[in-house]
């Protein structure tokens, strides 16, 4: 029975907004877990007040998406892939990957959170440690 009880509990599929689960009660059970995962979720106020800081730096919405862009430049390959590798190390840490293309000195950057179909504080964070490390090169 217990291995049951595993089976059901662990098959729960949590994301930023709600907890869907095998059975409504460990639904039920899971929802107090899923609270941290709900603390990514951006408040409407939240939203203007970050989405206005990382508009100042660049960061444009994309139309018909709720994920935010940007494009950076940089010296040369070496230096666009120094600043990708950066980013990959901290996107595996976050477990939050962003979306982007690379040629040459050139990449763009989309982020969104596919866990909830739209913009988190996980995508602010990202933007901003983007941000941080382009400046610093
Ligand atoms: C299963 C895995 O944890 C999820 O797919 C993670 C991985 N990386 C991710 N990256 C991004 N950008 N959004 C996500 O929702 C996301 N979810």
């Amino acid at each position: 029975m217990f291995g049951l009880i595993f089976a059901l509990k662990t098959s729960s599929y949590r994301c930023c907004c709600r907890s869907v689960g095998v059975n409504s009660w460990f639904t039920a059970r899971n929802k107090s877990a899923n609270m941290s995962s709900d603390s990514h979720w951006l408040s409407p106020a939240d939203r203007e007040q970050l989405l206005n800081e990382l508009r100042a730096t660049g960061w444009v919405e994309v139309e018909n998406r709720d994920a935010i862009y940007k494009e950076l430049h940089f010296k040369n390959f070496n230096q666009a892939f120094g600043f990708m590798s950066r980013v990959a190390l901290q996107a595996e840490k976050m477990n939050h990957h962003p979306q982007w293309f690379n040629v040459y000195n050139k990449v763009q950057i989309t982020l969104t959170t596919h866990d909830c179909g739209g913009l988190s504080k996980r995508d602010v964070k990202m933007a901003k440690f983007i941000d941080k490390i382009a400046l610093s090169l």
